[in-house]
């Protein structure tokens, strides 16, 4: 079959409205124009060509870069496009630069951390990208005080940088704060006096993050002015005198919070990415089972292959949810600070840290499985799975290394657990805590596999677990003497539990997102079938905390996993529609196998001879060093 929609027999089974199912993927129908616009807008324009990346060299790649980021800035302004349509024609430009760090972390920092006045004097120049600045935090050995190593667009392009030093005035040290250095020379980009700066060379993957110029950076006898400390947390006077604001020290890790928010929606959109290339290929794949001579099985029709993909299909839908939950939570918390109320800000870093890493560490995960269900088609470039792994994969240690931010969730539980005793009334996402009595004895009422259909039992299993996992720990914590060398000790169980929490509330913002009025026609129904089974292939895997902490018998767990594979076979027919729902055109997808029309074969057939290696016949080479091996053993043969 040549030409037209391959996929159309698929589409026509779809039981819900997918127009109506695309407003709720993108949060609402203003953010889906948006978005449907600055997307068709980008993949039209041959400026923002992305199909040849794997073949460049690092510096041909990196003035590509800089070619696209120059080009989309000369639109944003020419279309005046508003702040919300730059950020997303960024998006859709999918190539990670500078401009992420310029709008994703320096502008953050100077408005979170910045006097009314600092940002007055340097907002205006960053927005107008005047200067380019970067986040150069991380050291490369330990402390504030050697190089910095890492930071995206330090490396060649910043002109300014927000920099993570110690503070000491008269000999004493006040701990890490922030500063707004100038690196390089507005007139000629030289380095300024006493600085070092430059790239810190090739990382994993062709193409993939290697358009980033990730920096080094070190300072010789170099003066930042007073001013140029971020004052709003902590200040230092013309005199040398160091004060604090009313406000709490861990602001100046502000910046921290917002971006792990936003890393979380990028998650669901990294791995329905993946998820939208697999789905559509297994569509398309047929092999082995043919009956009769008839035409062989759609690989989507193994339940082995769905039992892989679907509940990958279900964690996009929950990741998108929970990121605009936290996204919610984000706002809040940043209104009550202007108001000066300082209360909710552990639970935003603790909600912020946890589904940063539960995320970024499934969706990476998520990527390299629907590789693998492509088969080896998957492994070809031309898939876009390997690019998008590569550029993926550092989001589970950059913004905080996962394991290292579980071990800051699980400080928030323990500490919410201890405050019980004193009669604090937890709120929020740990608000369950507050019936730990109930949850340590409750037992999960399931008689029969469609009982595990009912939201109230679900969330109560994952309750309960959650609660006698972080008991366990703090149980644990207390037969130690010194706490700090209880909880080193014991940091493999704090994890595991810091890990059951945040599963928590995912499945409990996916419930709650069911309880609002979603319109369109199968809309709410399908999206019930994916939160059961997003809740009950978390079950499924992580069964050995549910039954030996009691929560659920062997019985219980066996028939949630009856359950699990009724509802794939109640996924199966709206699996194309479902992934057709995230409104991705062909260039951003980027993948042969993914394309809309599942024409795959002719498409495969034709770019494997657009690769270079294919301009001639007899490659560059073969008369060097293959004819005359070739001639040695001819030689020898006649011997
Ligand atoms: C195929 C092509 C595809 C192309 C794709 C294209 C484009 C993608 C484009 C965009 C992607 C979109 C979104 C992503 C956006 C940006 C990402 C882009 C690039 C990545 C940039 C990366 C930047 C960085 O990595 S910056 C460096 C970050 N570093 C870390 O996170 C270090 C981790 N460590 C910590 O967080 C530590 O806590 C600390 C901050 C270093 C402090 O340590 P310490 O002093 O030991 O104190 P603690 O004991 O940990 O804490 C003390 C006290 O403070 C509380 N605390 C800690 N942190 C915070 C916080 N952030 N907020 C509030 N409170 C905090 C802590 O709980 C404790 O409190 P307590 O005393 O009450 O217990
Ligand atoms: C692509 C990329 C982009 C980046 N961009 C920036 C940027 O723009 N600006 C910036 O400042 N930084 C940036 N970073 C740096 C990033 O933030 C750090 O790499 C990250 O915070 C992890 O720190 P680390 O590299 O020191 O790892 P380490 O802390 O050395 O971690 C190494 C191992 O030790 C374990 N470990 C560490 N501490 C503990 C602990 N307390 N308990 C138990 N285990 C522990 C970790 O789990 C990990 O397995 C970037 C990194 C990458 C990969």
């Amino acid at each position: 079959m040549e030409g037209g929609d391959h996929l159309a027999h698929e589409r026509k089974k779809a039981q819900f409205d997918v127009e109506a199912m695309k407003i709720v993927w993108a949060g609402s129908r203003h953010a889906f124009e948006v978005s449907d616009r600055i997307s068709k807008l980008v993949a039209s324009d041959p400026a923002f060509r992305k199909d040849n990346r794997p073949m460049l060299s690092r510096k041909e790649l990196f003035k590509n870069t800089l070619r696209k980021a120059a080009y989309a800035w000369k639109r944003i302004i020419e279309l005046r496009l508003s702040e919300e349509e730059a950020s997303k024609l960024r998006f859709y430009v999918d190539e990670p630069a500078f401009t992420d760090l310029h709008w994703g972390m320096f502008l953050p920092a100077i408005k979170g951390q910045g006097t009314e006045e600092q940002q007055q004097k340097w907002l205006p120049l960053a927005y107008k990208m005047q200067i380019i600045g970067c986040y150069a935090q991380t050291e490369l050995g330990h402390g504030s005080n050697s190089s910095k190593w890492w930071p995206g667009g330090l490396g060649k392009i910043s002109t300014h940088a927000v920099v993570y030093a110690r503070l000491i005035t008269d000999g004493q040290d006040h701990g890490v704060h922030g500063f707004i250095v100038q690196l390089r020379s507005l007139d000629d980009h030289s380095p300024l006096p006493g600085i070092t700066v430059g790239d810190i060379g090739m990382k994993f993957g062709n193409g993939a993050y290697n358009t980033m110029d990730n920096g080094v950076l070190r300072f010789d006898h170099v003066r930042i002015p007073r001013d140029q400390m971020l004052m709003k947390v902590s200040q230092v006077s013309r005199e040398g005198k160091y004060s604090q604001s009313n406000v709490p020290r861990q602001l100046v890790y502000g910046t921290m919070v917002f971006v792990r928010q936003t890393i979380v929606a990028d998650a669901s959109c990294a791995l329905s990415r993946a998820v939208c290339i697999a789905t559509r290929y297994s569509a398309v794949r047929r092999q082995f089972g043919s009956q009769n001579g008839g035409p062989e099985t759609q690989v989507i029709d193994y339940k082995t292959q769905q039992s892989r993909l679907f509940p990958l299909l279900a964690s996009a839908y929950a990741f998108r949810f929970v990121g605009e939950w936290l996204k919610w939570l984000y706002t809040d918390v940043t209104q009550r600070l202007q108001a000066n109320d300082f209360s909710t800000l552990p639970e935003a870093h603790a909600c912020t840290a946890g589904l940063k890493s539960l995320t970024t560490a499934a969706t990476a995960d998520g990527i390299e499985e629907c590789r693998k269900l492509c088969g080896g088609h998957g492994y070809l470039c031309s898939s876009g799975l390997p690019e998008l792994f590569a550029v993926y994969v550092p989001a589970c240690t950059y913004e905080g290394d996962n394991t290292v931010l579980l071990l800051q969730v699980a400080r928030f539980l323990v500490k919410t657990l201890s405050q019980l005793g004193s009669g604090k009334q937890p709120v929020g996402t740990t608000a369950y805590m507050g019936q730990v009595e109930h949850l340590m004895q409750c037992h999960c009422n399931v008689q029969k596999a469609e009982d595990w259909l009912k939201p109230a039992v679900i969330l109560e299993a994952f309750e309960a677990r959650s609660a006698r996992m972080s008991v366990a720990c703090a149980k644990n914590l207390s037969k130690f003497t010194n706490p700090e060398e209880g909880f080193a000790e014991l940091s493999g169980d704090l994890v595991e539990a810091a890990i059951a929490h945040c599963q928590l509330i995912i499945v409990s913002k996916f419930i709650e997102k069911l309880q609002q009025d979603i319109p369109g026609k199968g809309v709410k129904q399908q999206l019930g079938v994916l939160c059961n089974i997003y809740a009950l292939f978390l079950l499924h895997k992580h069964q050995g905390d549910f039954l030996s902490t009691g929560c659920i018998t062997p019985k219980q767990a066996y028939l949630a996993n009856e359950q699990l594979r009724a509802l794939y076979s109640q996924a199966r027919p709206n699996a194309i529609a479902l992934v057709d729902a995230f409104n991705y055109t062909d260039h951003y997808l980027g993948s042969i196998l993914g394309c809309y029309d599942g024409n795959v074969y002719p498409k495969l057939y034709e770019a494997a001879w657009k690769d270079p290696l294919n301009d001639s016949v007899v490659p560059d080479g073969y008369r060097e060093y293959i004819w005359p091996m070739l001639k040695q053993q001819l030689r020898t043969a006649r011997l």
